[in-house]
């Protein structure tokens, strides 16, 4: 018996590979309906996260909760039900590119096989639909924009109705049209019912998207809270990720 708490939650959580520490006494809430990102410059442990919550690693030491269900340490045998409620968008899309967009968007129900053919090509037109890429339905990945493939990606994680979507990199390597396009479909999201929490270090699409943020630095979060929050924060690594005064770099 398990307490429904309506959130998902990292608490101390602490994770090494070959090592190195990758995250140091992590602690982060995911609320229901409070849309977070999570900030830090390149290979600061941010996929780590997303990775932790989906069981796909496993923390040397804390707790992580889906929902009030522990699930650190557990097979995912034990809390299917709290993992189906996470659905993830990867950098990359991670389409099947011999697959075609409808079959990529379906392949999990399809796979379940709880509901019928036609029922799961309404559901597939359906996401499809919301992220207005319905006439790439029979296209095959190789033949869609960047933009396309992450739009894709997305109906596809709708395809199973999931609480939580988190986002990975969502807007890496599209153009400023490609970006509105992809804030607006998380705005909308959001205006849907569903949760989102992203990582990312573009800094725009963050403020656009989310009302709370972690910061990682060094493995450790130095920060978190609102926008206006951080902007505040006097922390010089707080203000060293807002705004790099490293010039040399381009020198
Ligand atoms: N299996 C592994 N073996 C060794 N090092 C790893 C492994 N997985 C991750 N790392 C290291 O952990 C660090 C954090 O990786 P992670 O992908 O979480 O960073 P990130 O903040 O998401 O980076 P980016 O913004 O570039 O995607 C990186 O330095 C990476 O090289």
């Amino acid at each position: 018996m398990h307490i429904e708490e309506q959130c998902i939650r990292m608490e101390q959580v602490c994770y090494t590979v070959g090592g190195r520490v990758i995250l140091n006494d992590f602690d982060m809430e995911l609320e229901r309906g409070v849309n977070r990102t999570i900030l830090g410059v390149s290979g600061s442990g941010k996929t780590t996260i997303l990775k932790l919550i989906l069981g796909l690693i496993h923390p040397q030491s804390g707790r992580i909760s889906i929902n009030g269900m522990e699930i650190t340490n557990r097979p995912e045998s034990a809390y299917r039900e709290q993992r189906k409620k996470i659905a993830i968008v990867f950098q990359g899309g991670a389409l099947f590119d011999s697959m075609t967009v409808g079959e990529n968007v379906g392949y999990r129900l399809f796979e379940e096989g709880r509901l019928s053919q036609a029922e799961v090509e309404e559901i597939v037109r359906e996401k499809l639909r919301f992220v207005g890429v319905e006439p790439a339905l029979d296209l095959y990945p190789a033949e869609l924009s960047g933009g396309m493939k992450k739009r894709v990606a997305i109906a596809r994680a709708l395809a199973a109705d999931p609480e939580y979507i988190f986002f990975d990199e969502p807007t890496t390597g599209l153009d400023p049209i490609g970006v509105y396009n992809i804030v607006s479909l998380m705005n909308r999201l959001q205006e849907a019912g569903k949760t989102t929490l992203m990582v990312t270090h573009d800094l725009p699409t963050a403020f656009a998207t989310s009302q709370r943020f972690s910061l990682i630095h060094e493995s450790r979060l130095v920060f978190e809270g609102t926008e206006a929050e951080l902007r505040d924060c006097p922390l010089a690594n707080v203000q060293e990720f807002l705004q790099p005064t490293d010039r040399s770099l381009f020198v």
